[in-house]
């Protein structure tokens, strides 16, 4: 059947020319390329935007926005909307802006227009200081549009960088995101993939075989587990669409909207008196330092309902970073995990809390510190790796904080690694410590070998044993307590572990009125 005539010349005939463009940008892509996306499990430009916004509350900028290049005969294919979806809506009724690319148009390439589609909701969200959540599913650069395409990518990364630190900025990787244009998620405060569907590299399988000769798969090279547990690029692991969007939303009800403005609070008065709960924390340090136990399960006590929101869980689970409320306000939770490398600091781990700690201060965000590190991790490969410079990033981060800091030592706080976790010395605003905790410059066997070498060698071979076992127990009755450090006011108090949510409500509650400024400079120089 063929379409009515429309008459132009009439309000209503312009009015039903507007009704079929609006049509004609919200079906840009073949239903050919919708059914081939829809097979791969991924969703439409625009079914994403659905999921992710208030239901009704999107509002589409530049929908009519199109390329206006000729190169390679692209003037015969002039889509509306350009291949990417822009535009502002609510998230749990708060503003954000959101693009969303359509691989369904150009295999989502970039091209001039597409990209000052991008830049200017980017814009738009910095000047209104609401969140930006970039959807990327794109075949990068749009080859025929050259050096027009790489200009806007710079001014996407330029943007992000500006934009960081006042507002936040979430990625949702659902397709493949490839080159320089990677970039841009980098930049953002976190990266959220889909296992399965999402890819990110710089150069692909087929270049990589070329140029060095490995053999790898878009999966091992860059698929969301990769990118999960092993390069740290990504902060979460969805297992498909939705999770990765339920995931933004979570994250978000944490954030504020801008680094002016306070994290969305939930204000309940939280019951004081310890309870069974709480009392589960006063035996779960074991009596052996050497024996490990849960720091997720210390965390999950002392957080309203014992919810915890974790990033970047498959990375360097070393080190446990994520989101939380108590009385309904919320905190950023960085802990030593003594499960895995009995909670050393190793290169990962403290470039992914560094990370965190930095995000909460931008945003206004509390940090609780739950300490139990014996050190950092020995070896050759973190040394030459760059211990010594990425591990500065932890302390970079802790010191220039001036957000509201608590810090918890349940267990060991050793040697330089004491000092990073949150301590006194860097700025922290409360510092409590568990009877089990030690305080020292090491362990008992290492501090024993040094101090005692001499002695330990002249004595006779069948007493040395006894000897050694007799100076172990003299070393921890002197230092491996948690007093020696109180005497100093470098912990402020000794707690039992069940009032540990009591003592951690009450100094928020207090700090609430925190005002701390770093003295005036452009700005600091991390060790990157
Ligand atoms: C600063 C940023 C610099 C950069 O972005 S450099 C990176 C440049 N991009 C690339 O090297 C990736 C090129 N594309 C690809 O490798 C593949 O298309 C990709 C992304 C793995 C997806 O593969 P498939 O799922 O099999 O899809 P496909 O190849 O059939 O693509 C679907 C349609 O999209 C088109 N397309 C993909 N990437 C494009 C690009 N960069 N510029 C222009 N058009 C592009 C592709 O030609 C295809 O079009 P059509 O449906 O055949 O008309």
């Amino acid at each position: 059947m063929s379409e009515p005539e429309i008459d132009l010349h009439t309000t209503a005939g312009k009015i039903s020319d507007l009704r079929r463009r609006i049509d004609e940008a919200t079906h840009a892509g073949s239903q050919r390329a919708v059914e081939k996306q829809h097979a791969k499990g991924k969703l439409t430009a625009r079914e994403r935007i659905d999921l992710l916004l208030d239901e009704g509350s999107f509002t589409e900028l530049d929908e009519f926005a199109r390329h206006r290049s000729t190169n390679f005969g692209l003037d015969a294919n002039r889509p509306y909307g350009d291949g990417v979806v822009t535009g502002y809506g609510t998230i749990d009724g708060r503003p954000v802006a959101v693009f969303s690319q359509d691989f369904t148009v150009f295999g989502g390439a970039l091209g001039e227009v597409f990209g000052q589609k991008i830049v200017k909701v980017m814009d738009f969200a910095l000047k209104n200081g609401c969140p930006v959540i970039g959807i990327n599913d794109s075949g990068g650069a749009r080859i025929q549009e050259g050096v027009s395409a790489l200009g806007l990518y710079g001014e996407i990364f330029r943007r992000n960088t500006h934009a960081s630190g006042v507002i936040p900025q979430i990625s949702l990787v659902m397709g493949p995101c490839a080159g320089g244009a990677v970039y841009s998620p980098a930049i953002t405060d976190f990266t959220v993939m889909v296992d399965g569907t999402s890819h990110m590299f710089i150069t692909g399988p087929d270049v990589i075989k070329t140029v060095t000769g490995e053999d790898v798969g878009f999966d091992e090279l860059g698929g969301a587990r990769t990118h999960n547990a092993t390069s740290g690029v990504a902060h979460h692991m969805a297992g498909d669409e939705k999770d990765a969007v339920d995931f933004v939303k979570a994250l978000l009800s944490y954030l504020p909207s801008n680094n002016l403005s306070e994290p969305p609070a939930f204000p309940e008065e939280a019951d004081l008196e310890t309870g069974d709960e709480d009392r589960e924390l006063d035996s779960i340090i074991p009596d052996s330092a050497n024996q490990p136990y849960d720091m997720r399960t210390v965390v999950e006590h002392v957080l309203d309902d014992g919810e915890f929101l974790e990033t970047q869980a498959l990375f360097a689970p070393n080190i446990i970073t994520g989101f939380g409320r108590v009385e309904g306000r919320p905190v950023g939770v960085v802990g030593n995990q003594p499960m895995q490398f009995a909670g050393c600091l190793d290169i990962d781990a403290s470039e992914k809390a560094a990370r965190f700690v930095r995000t909460c201060d931008a945003f206004n965000v509390p940090v609780l510190t739950f300490v139990d590190v014996p050190g950092f991790l020995p070896g050759v490969e973190q040394e030459l790796g760059g211990i010594i410079r990425r591990g500065a990033k932890l302390i970079y981060a802790y010191a220039e904080a001036t957000v509201p800091l608590i810090t918890v030592i349940t267990r060991k706080a050793f040697g330089g690694a004491y000092d990073v976790m949150g301590s006194k010395h860097l700025g922290a605003d409360l510092n409590l410590a568990w009877p089990t905790a030690q305080v020292a410059v090491m362990g008992a066997q290492g501090a024993v070998n040094i101090l005692h070498r001499r002695t330990l060698a002249a004595a006779p071979d069948e007493e040395r044993e006894d000897l050694r076992q007799r100076l172990v127990t003299e070393y921890e009755e002197t230092l491996l307590n948690p007093y020696t450090a109180a005497e100093r006011g470098y912990v402020d108090a000794v707690v039992l572990p069940s009032e540990t949510r009591r003592h951690i409500v009450r100094g928020l509650r207090t700090l609430r009125s925190k005002r701390e400024s770093l003295p005036p400079k452009k700005h600091g120089n991390i060790p990157l």
